[in-house]
């Protein structure tokens, strides 16, 4: 196993910093929140939630906090406008996905889906780190600068995909109990085990996308397949 970086791989559109934490009291406000009112009923491991309008107000604390973290000079200003437009000034709605892991689950590589997301996903990861790898969406884009990467998100942390890591670039987490870490500074690489992880991750709907239909290919993971849904409410995969 190829350990994973805790800094940013140099793919452009992606940013993280790895000291920027959600704080511990809100982290655990949300996984409290989302486990129990979402995550109650045996099976369930991804919930969407279709515009501001149907998230509780733990999510926008969540939201606001995000935007204050990543306030400039942390995230370039055309990026931080592009995830947290002033209030009123949005031109589309906002999805929060939230996926439940188990250790040994993870999310098959992926771009999210070009016609139904639009562009400024922010993911933020509570309970459990995991390693996000990534890869060039195109093959034979592999070449020296066009590597595949595997990032460490530890627990409370914040992952930007704009430009090309949202759209050149494939992001999935390997279904795996254990991760292996290594920093510059270190000798050797480390393992860090798994636990259960949830992650929320806000994304721009694209006109329409509010309907999920039946011919949904299951990028978001494949995890399961959709139930067709003309509502915005939260949606349940069962
Ligand atoms: O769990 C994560 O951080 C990634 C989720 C994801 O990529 C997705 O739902 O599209
Ligand atoms: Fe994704």
């Amino acid at each position: 196993m190829e350990p994973a970086t805790l800094c940013a791989p140099p793919i452009p559109g992606l940013f993280f910093t790895p000291s920027i934490l959600v704080p511990p009291e809100l982290a655990d406000q949300v996984t409290q929140f989302c486990l129990h009112t979402y995550f109650g009923r045996p099976g369930v491991n991804q919930i969407m939630l279709f515009g501001e309008d149907a998230m509780p107000p733990v999510l926008l604390s969540l939201l606001s906090t995000v935007s204050a973290l990543l306030a400039p000079p942390v995230l370039v200003p055309s990026i931080h406008a592009l995830l947290f437009p002033l209030p009123g000034t949005a031109t589309r709605e906002r999805q929060a996905i939230l996926n439940l892991y188990h250790p040994g689950e993870g999310i098959t590589p992926h771009v999210d889906l070009l016609g139904r997301f639009g562009d400024g996903i922010v993911g933020v990861s509570f309970g459990s780190s995991c390693v996000m790898r990534f890869a060039p969406a195109c093959v034979g884009e592999d070449t020296e600068d066009c590597v595949p990467a595997q990032l460490f998100l530890p627990a409370r942390s914040i992952i930007v995909l704009s430009g090309d890591a949202r759209y050149a670039w494939t992001h999935g987490i390997d279904k795996r109990t254990t991760d292996l870490v290594a920093d510059a500074d270190v000798d050797e690489p480390w393992v860090v085990e798994r636990g259960v992880r949830l992650s929320i991750t806000f994304r721009w709907l694209l006109p329409g996308a509010d309907v999920v239909g039946e011919d949904e290919d299951g990028e978001d993971g494949a995890k399961r397949p959709p139930l067709t849904v003309s509502t915005k409410i939260a949606q349940t995969f069962t």
